[in-house]
């Protein structure tokens, strides 16, 4: 098939919907993009901007928004799902209706889900039966939306069973500014692109309480060890984790000012609450939910994960974050190595 003749569904008009729509446009494709707040249709139908999720991007006449979920998935020969995690199983329950089995489906989305623990490959393949799950896909790794929509340099990958598959959307998505890597290792993509927001909630805290640059870039090491091994545990391969959807996220959301993720543990580090924050927050931290997902499937697993378990407490006890650090700074004594 002719790249630019594929017909194509974005379903997520947040932030990162609406960059990854741009650069599909910028790519040359004409697509349908599904925005769940009639304001933020209109507003690209009149503006061309989405001013409530990425205030400042033009975006092309070849994009055409809608709430129509129908109008965005039937007879796509692609669709690209990029909901919050916690809105995915309502989302792609209403899509399974409208899609065949042709469509390749690509999740960009990062997050493990409250009560199954399922990936967001994982809640698309139970949701979407149709679908052969070598078509199921994701795209992860350090991408910041507002610096994708402004053509900023970016790398990422994009994981999928079957490595056709994976080559297909490697070639839809890839641009001279957004270069793409194939990976066979969804599994390890998500578990990274998932838990670097836990940990990077935990930095926030580091730099909210102005520990140190050394405490900082001992929880992004530390808290790599620990994605290795929930990764490994749930059939990741360990090389992922090396990856951009591994180290690559990790260092971005753990040091770059623009995360959302860093903001939140900044936040509590101040002193403010977690509802206070959520409250004031239009946009998704998608590492609070994940840290109560993490929690929970880490003691189903017996896997131990002492920077996550110290979030978890921080955001859901009240346990205090300087109390935290010397928490993980006392623990007894291990080899480093020891997975
Ligand atoms: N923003 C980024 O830079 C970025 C980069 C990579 C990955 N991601 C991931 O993309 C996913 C989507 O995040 P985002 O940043 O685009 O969103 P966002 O935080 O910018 O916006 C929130 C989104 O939630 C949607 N929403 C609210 N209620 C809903 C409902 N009931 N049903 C469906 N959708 C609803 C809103 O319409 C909006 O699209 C997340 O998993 C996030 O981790 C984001
Ligand atoms: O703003 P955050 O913390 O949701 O991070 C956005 C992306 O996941 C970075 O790759």
């Amino acid at each position: 098939m002719e790249n630019k003749t594929m017909k194509i569904g974005v379903v997520g008009g947040g932030s990162w919907g609406t960059a990854l729509a741009f650069l599909l446009a910028e790519n040359g494709f004409e697509l349908d993009l599904w925005v769940f707040e009639e304001e933020v249709r209109d507003q690209i139908l009149t503006d061309r901007e989405n001013k409530v999720f990425l205030a400042g991007a033009t975006l092309p006449e070849t994009i055409t928004p809608t709430c129509d979920l129908k109008q965005a998935v039937s007879g796509k020969d692609l669709v690209l799902v990029v909901v919050p995690s916690h809105h995915m199983r309502n989302v792609a329950t209403e899509m399974a209706a409208y899609m065949d089995e042709k469509t390749i489906v690509v999740s960009a989305s990062k997050g493990i889900e409250n009560k199954t623990h399922l990936t967001m490959t994982g809640v698309l393949g139970e949701c979407l039966p149709q679908i052969p799950k070598g078509q199921i896909t994701v795209l992860s790794g350090p991408s910041f939306a507002r610096e994708v929509a402004a053509k900023v340099p970016t790398v990422v990958a994009v994981a999928g069973k079957d490595t056709e598959v994976a080559r297909i959307v490697q070639g839809v998505f890839a641009s001279p500014v957004f270069r793409v890597y194939a990976n066979n290792d969804p599994i390890g993509v998500e578990i990274g692109g998932a838990m670097k927001n836990i940990i990077a909630i935990a930095a926030g805290m580091c730099d909210g309480l102005d520990a140190g640059l050394n405490p900082r870039a001992a929880l992004i090491t530390r808290g790599l060890t620990e994605m290795k091994r929930l990764g490994l545990k749930m059939g990741a391969e360990p090389l992922t984790f090396s990856g951009l959807a591994g180290v690559g996220d990790l260092i971005l959301t753990c040091t770059g000012s623009l995360s959302r993720n860093h903001t939140v543990g900044m936040k509590i580090a101040q002193g403010m609450s977690l509802d206070q924050i959520l409250d004031e927050m239009r946009m998704v931290a998608e590492g609070v939910k994940t840290t109560r997902s993490v929690y929970n499937l880490s003691h189903k697993l017996g896997v131990e994960l002492p920077i996550c378990n110290e979030v978890y407490h921080i955001l859901f006890d009240g346990r205090n974050p300087a109390e935290s650090i010397n928490r993980l700074m006392t623990r007894d004594l291990k080899n480093e190595m020891d997975l």
